[in-house]
């Protein structure tokens, strides 16, 4: 597959603090990528430096254009969009107004049409339009979190943590979601987590950071057995992780 983005020594500093340095890493067309890694790896910061919300160094390049110049804004117009750790939905706004807000930019008759198609991908949400976001379960926010970012159907969609404070069934439910978006559309994704287990389920290929470093790189198709799967969590994510499927 074509690259669609590649980062080359993306470094984010705050204030004095190094989040991320020196980081190198690609996303094909269509492809999903994890980047994998602790609490504090730096993981959020590269999705943020990708979308354009915190200051970065280093090369950015997406379709071909230099996009570190660009506003965050700018890059939600070149079909870079962000889906927030913590789902970040505004609560007190109903679901369809929800949405609305990831399709702010495009004309009504797109709007209800890309609209109609989020509540065809997740039909949890589609007979609570009208209802106060705040209503919903978790997991049922994560969807709508995930469904007001695909609103203006971008090429590459960054998402942070999905798994985030859900149950297991409901991590399941998302992770699902998130394979039938991978089949039916032409997006790609760059996913961040911490769950390994739901991850290669639906990621192409794994970066795995530590310390706001890469410190490794599998192709799904490298991590295919159970044994190559437990090494790959044994020298890069250690104990905590739920055994390998
Ligand atoms: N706005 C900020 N100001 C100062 N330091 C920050 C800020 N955001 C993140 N950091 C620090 O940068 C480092 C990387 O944080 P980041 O959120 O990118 O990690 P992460 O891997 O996404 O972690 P988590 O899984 O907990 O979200 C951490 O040490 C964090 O405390």
């Amino acid at each position: 597959m074509p690259e669609l983005f590649s980062a080359r020594g993306l470094s984010v500093r705050y204030g004095a603090a190094r989040a991320v340095e020196n980081v190198d890493l690609s996303v094909p067309e269509k492809g999903v990528v994890a980047l994998l890694g602790a609490n504090g790896a730096g993981k959020s910061s590269v999705l943020k430096a990708i979308a354009g919300l915190v200051p970065a160094e280093g090369e950015m390049r997406f379709a071909g254009e230099d996009i570190g110049v660009l506003a965050a804004r700018q890059r939600v117009r070149r079909g870079i969009v962000y889906v927030p750790e913590g789902r970040q939905i505004v609560g007190s706004l109903t679901v369809a107004e929800n949405l609305l807000l990831g399709g702010f930019f495009l004309d009504a008759r797109m709007q209800r049409q890309r609209r109609d198609l989020m509540l065809e991908l997740f039909p949890e949400i589609a007979n609570r339009l009208k209802s106060p976001a705040w209503m919903l379960s978790g997991g049922e926010q994560q969807m709508l979190a995930i469904g007001r970012g695909l609103m203006s159907a971008p090429r590459l969609l960054l998402l942070d943590e999905p798994s985030l404070g859900l149950a297991p069934l409901l991590i399941r439910r998302v992770f699902e979601r998130l394979v039938t978006i991978k089949q039916d559309t032409g997006l790609a994704i760059m996913l961040v987590e911490q769950n390994f287990r739901m991850t290669i389920k639906v990621a192409d290929e794994l970066y795995f950071v530590r310390n706001g470093a890469i410190v490794g790189h599998r192709s799904a198709a490298a991590i295919a057995t159970a044994a190559s799967r437990a090494e790959v969590v044994e020298a890069y994510l250690g104990a905590g992780q739920p055994a390998p499927a």
